[in-house]
């Protein structure tokens, strides 16, 4: 049986989780793929002849740097399989999948843009598949909780979506857990809270793709899309933004992250709001199927609702379907890390190794 080999590009809070993860696999009598590339921004690792690599090594490697479209031809020439994992939120990286697929390189990936980004894009990938070129997203929606395949599986198995709701955001659900908890007035303000979801690894790369609302628009466009909507794409439906007005011009992340304590009190105008209410604030997401509607942006909820107990960076999914009319299926916990997200990308691995092997 040929060899399969792995590239990884991006080795940040997720990629790291996933390296360390891959050496603890357990794929029993199936041979573990060999690592032959690794890369990050500005560095790249990998023999010419498709040899192992130690990808933990990558800060000191001098491999000349390829293109995507040289990474993909010398991918494609590799004697065996190939799976690629992109743990970037890179759009390049996302925009090469179908060139990828097909050349016969499987895809394996955390990364949202690829699904969310315009409909030609999604519609390529997935024509691009084959047997042997198979792509595997489980974390771009929830981290690793079953969200995509519970998705697929209900699909597939006839039954139909109407609606599913609920916080699709470990970054944001942390927030409001800990800025507009159900007893209490909250530790801390919002600013604050916000540094302490980037250190904690819950946030993008740029925090502003969180706070936003377009990290849960993607999400929407491809749990939307999934279940059958034609969506456009995270800009064509209604998006609550929270970057304050005179941060939107912010050059970058940074600038963005040390103005921003001179706009908490936007944010606790919400929160007052909502306490006069006797309710709490939480960011909410709609893909309503039934009626073709998607929607993300505050919400004052009850404190009793099951959205408002959320805990720390935990995220619901809450599936109506014919099938669960009465009382719907729900996917809960953390959603956000990389520990969490890393074991979606695994577990995607073992199942693309297991069908090509
Ligand atoms: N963190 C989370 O909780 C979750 C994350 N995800 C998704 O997982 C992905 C990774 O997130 P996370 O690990 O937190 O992000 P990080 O910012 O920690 O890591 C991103 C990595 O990608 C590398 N990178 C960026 N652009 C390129 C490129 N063009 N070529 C090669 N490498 C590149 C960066 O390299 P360098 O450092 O050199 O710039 C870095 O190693 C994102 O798509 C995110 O949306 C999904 C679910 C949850
Ligand atoms: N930034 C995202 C990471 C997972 O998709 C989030 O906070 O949910
Ligand atoms: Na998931």
């Amino acid at each position: 049986m040929a060899p399969i080999y792995l590239a990884i590009i991006g080795l940040g809070g997720v990629g790291k989780a996933f390296l360390s993860q891959l050496a603890a696999l357990q794929l029993g009598s199936i041979t573990k793929p060999t690592v032959i590339f690794a890369s990050r921004s500005s560095k790249q690792l990998y023999n010419k002849d498709y040899t192992s690599i130690d990808a933990s090594t990558l800060d000191s490697s001098s491999s000349p740097l390829l293109s995507l479209s040289d990474l993909t031809s010398w991918l494609a020439s590799a004697p065996g399989k190939v799976i690629l994992v992109d743990n970037t939120s890179n759009q390049d990286v996302a925009d090469s999948y179908p060139s990828f697929l097909e050349n016969g390189i499987s895809v394996v990936t955390p990364n949202k843009k690829a699904f969310s980004s315009n409909l030609k894009l999604w519609d390529d990938i997935f024509s691009s598949t084959t047997p042997s070129a198979l792509i595997y997203h489980e974390s771009s929606v929830g981290a690793g909780l079953p969200v995509i395949s519970t998705l697929k599986d209900l699909t597939a198995t006839g039954d139909q979506i109407t609606k599913i709701q609920g916080v699709f955001s470990g970054t944001m659900s942390f927030l409001f857990n800990t800025f507009s908890p159900v007893s209490g007035s909250g530790s801390g303000k919002w600013s604050e809270i916000v540094s302490q979801a980037k250190d904690a690894g819950f946030t993008e790369p740029d925090p502003r793709d969180d706070l936003n609302g377009m990290d849960v628009a993607r999400k929407c466009t491809i749990l939307a899309r999934l279940a059958g909507l034609k969506v456009e794409g995270p800009d064509s439906f209604p998006v609550q933004s929270l970057i304050p007005k005179a941060l939107e011009s912010a050059s970058s992340a940074s600038e963005f992250m040390q103005k921003l304590p001179e706009h908490d009190q936007e944010m606790e105008s919400y929160k007052e709001d909502a306490a006069k209410q006797g309710k709490v604030v939480r960011f909410v997401a709609s893909v309503d199927v039934q009626n073709n509607k998607v929607s993300v942006g505050l919400e004052m909820v009850e404190k009793d609702s099951p959205i408002a107990g959320l805990k720390g960076s935990d995220n619901i999914f809450v599936f109506h379907t014919k099938r669960y009319s009465s009382s719907p299926l729900v996917v809960q916990g953390s959603g956000a890390g990389g520990e969490v997200t890393a074991m979606g990308v695994s577990a995607d691995l073992i199942k693309a190794v297991e069908r090509l092997s």
